[in-house]
């Protein structure tokens, strides 16, 4: 069969709500959500194995976006089907993928690793996987209460496999961890299989359709086959084959990061397109007073709110693509065997996974301020997008605990320079710092380029020389870290920001060269804003680190000013470029058009409570109290 997609999904009836699912309870919601769920994965299924071809020649991932439609909230399979598949798929050996990723596979799995205890420092992770090697099988327990799985995606109700982090022991010997494939239900009957106590961990501040759950082992027995053998494995005998590095089981959290940062812009795209169709709808105060009434859009504040938010999506957009093309070569590099690329793809991925999910859920919810009143409305789905967008500053990952990753990577490079010993070209501006080898500020990207490198150097030197003269005072090294983590993390910070800003820049120029002049003038001028932007943020960090002046600052904020006005009249354009359908954007202030007060109306009369023109509590509690005196 060829189908369009979009056309195709749209016409699946089952798959659109004609009540909104904030009137559902928990458990609709979850119900209502997996009956789409698996009407999805059919979809996929289909165009996998070929059965259905699309006509409109894009990938099955046009499905994936158009998800955020049917589901306003997330699909319960997101783990099942981003995360355990492409694990089993990076870390499986090629006869345990052969066998485990069919396209009919009865599996619906989930990725299993955070503990009741232990989430940041999964080194902590107490689950146990013994080797039993006179039955050829791996034991999964679940020691103590800490050590209950909690959280993963899909396994509250739906999952009937997973994978398993735990701590691997062989004759007593503790090996680290590991991942297992354990299956927990019945294929048939979905109970939980014998030593297995699972369930549901209750509502959250979003991700209520993604059935988060528990999970205890009672010393569950699983084959020996079904511990992911491609990078390490474990003979019959018990002997223990070490992997080429010893974090490469920490795979998939290197992939996620990676691609949140394309769907974080995303996020970010949709929240533009709503913040932004809206401020060119409304209407509030004149601004001479003999003037009619404007567009809130024409307000240069509420520009300022606005337009970082549509540059930092294409911000997101380009890095992401670059980090993914990162991840690709690291890969085929890994393949070969080589490692060297590894700790700095993981050192980027941590900075610009924390930044991006930071700046996401900031940027959606200066967007819902920037709706005011209205944009506090379930029904303009900002409050739905914040709640998505904001708990990936926690998840795969969290914010400071990435950063204090990417921080080491900082710091050892900086003891290089210190000790003058050569540095990789990326790193040559910290020798420049130390032998004080400043450029002249130039009030040009390129300038603000160099600025924020000189930030990166100089808070690595600060939060380096803060470590060292702890080390000094007696501490021992992790304590030293400790103590300097502050400065540990704004170094991060600011490399992450140094990285977008020179990425984004350079891409953008590049690009610029491919397009029509027209186009290729605005991308620039978003790209200048975004630089822009963050220079005047930035600027105290500036007048500390690099040989910005006070006019130069000056002159940065005319330009900026200047930037906002040239980027106004395409504002509405270039969210209408996102090119998100309405059915995914759900949302009545932004949809294309532009009926912002008659969809409120429209969505109003859809609450529960204008069922009845007198609701049955005035009987019951009102009326007693109001008419007692009365009657
Ligand atoms: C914070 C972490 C990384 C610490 O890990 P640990 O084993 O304790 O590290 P060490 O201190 O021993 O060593 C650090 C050392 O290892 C390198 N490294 C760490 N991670 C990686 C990696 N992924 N790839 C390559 N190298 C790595 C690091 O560079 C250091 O090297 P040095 O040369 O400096 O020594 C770890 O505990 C961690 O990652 N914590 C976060 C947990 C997390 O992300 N959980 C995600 C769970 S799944 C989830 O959240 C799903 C959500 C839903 C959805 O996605 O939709
Ligand atoms: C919506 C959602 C979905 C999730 N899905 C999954 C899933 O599918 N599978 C799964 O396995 N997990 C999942 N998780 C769990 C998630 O990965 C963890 O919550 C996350 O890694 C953070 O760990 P934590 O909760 O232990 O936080 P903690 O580490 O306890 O963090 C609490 C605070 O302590 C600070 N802190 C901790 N360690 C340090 C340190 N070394 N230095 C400085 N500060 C520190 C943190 O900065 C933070 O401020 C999900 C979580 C959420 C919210």
């Amino acid at each position: 069969m060829m189908i369009h997609t979009n056309n195709y999904i749209l016409n699946i009836k089952e798959l659109w709500d004609d009540v909104p699912e904030e009137y559902l309870s928990h458990k609709e919601r979850y119900e209502n959500a997996i009956k789409k769920a698996f009407i999805v994965l059919k979809v996929l299924r289909q165009l996998h194995t070929g059965n259905i071809q699309i006509t409109d020649h894009r990938t099955p991932t046009n499905v994936y976006s158009i998800q955020d439609g049917i589901f306003r909230n997330v699909n319960p399979l997101l783990i099942h089907i981003g995360l355990f598949w492409s694990t089993i798929a990076a870390q499986a050996s090629t006869e345990q993928q052969a066998e485990w990723l069919q396209p009919d596979s009865s599996m619906i799995g989930t990725y299993v690793q955070t503990e009741l205890g232990h989430g940041s420092f999964i080194r902590g992770i107490e689950t146990t996987a013994t080797y039993d090697s006179t039955t050829d099988e791996f034991i999964l327990h679940t020691p103590r209460l800490s050590a209950y799985k909690w959280w993963p995606g899909g396994l509250g109700n739906t999952a009937n496999a997973c994978l398993v982090m735990a701590q691997l022991y062989i004759n007593g010997t503790c090996h680290g961890l590991h991942i297992f494939l354990a299956q927990i239900r019945d294929f048939d009957t979905h109970k939980p299989l014998p030593g297995i106590k699972v369930g549901e961990i209750g509502p959250k501040m979003g991700f209520n359709t993604a059935d988060n759950g528990f999970l205890g082992f009672d010393n569950h027995r699983i084959p020996r086959t079904n511990m992911l053998m491609k990078n390490v494995q474990v003979l019959r005998d018990g002997t223990y084959v070490k992997p080429k590095h010893d974090k490469l089981t920490y795979g998939s959290m290197l992939l996620t990061r990676v691609t949140l940062i394309s769907d974080l812009a995303y996020q970010l795209s949709k929240a533009a397109t709503i913040a932004v169709r809206y401020s060119a709808v409304r209407r509030q105060s004149p601004i001479k007073s003999n003037e009619p009434e404007r567009q809130i859009l024409d307000f240069v504040s509420q520009q300022h709110k606005l337009f970082i938010t549509i540059a930092s999506s294409h911000v997101y957009r380009v890095v992401g693509l670059w980090m993914w093309n990162s991840h690709k070569r690291v890969t085929a590099d890994i393949h070969e065997g080589n490692m060297g690329q590894l700790p700095e793809l993981h050192a980027l991925a941590c900075c610009l996974k924390a930044i991006s999910s930071r700046d996401a859920s900031a940027l959606v919810e200066q967007c819902r301020l920037a709706c005011g009143g209205h944009g506090y409305m379930m029904a303009s789905n900002l409050p739905q997008i914040y709640a998505y967008t904001t708990a990936a500053v926690t998840y795969e990952g969290e914010y400071t605990v990435l950063l204090l990753q990417t921080a080491r990577y900082l710091v050892k490079f900086w003891r290089l320079a210190a000790e003058h010993k050569p540095l990789p070209q990326n790193f040559a501006y910290f020798e420049d710092y130390i032998k004080k080898n400043f450029e002249q500020w130039r009030n040009s990207p390129e300038g603000i380029i160099e600025g924020f490198k000189a930030i990166v150097a100089g808070k690595t030197k600060a939060a380096y020389d803060t470590l060292q003269c702890n080390l000094r005072n007696g501490r021992e090294f992790e304590e030293a870290w400790n103590m300097a983590s502050v400065q540990l993390t704004n170094a991060s910070e600011a490399y992450a920001r140094s990285l977008l800003c020179e990425v984004f820049w350079k891409e953008t120029v590049q690009l610029s060269t491919k397009v029509s002049k027209s186009l290729a003038i605005v991308l620039e001028q978003l790209a200048e804003l975004y630089l822009m932007y963050w220079a005047l943020e930035k600027h105290g960090d500036l007048l500390l680190y690099s040989t910005i002046s006070r006019n130069d600052i000056e002159a940065l904020q005319s330009r900026y000013e200047e930037l906002l006005a040239l980027i106004r009249p395409n504002a509405v354009g270039l969210v209408d470029a996102f090119d998100i359908r309405d059915e995914v954007l759900c949302s009545t202030l932004g949809a294309y058009d532009g009926r912002v007060y008659e969809r409120m109306m429209e969505e109003a009369s859809k609450s529960p409570l204008n069922e009845d023109v007198v609701n049955e509590s005035f009987h019951k509690y009102i009326r007693p109290v109001t008419m007692k005196n009365k009657l």
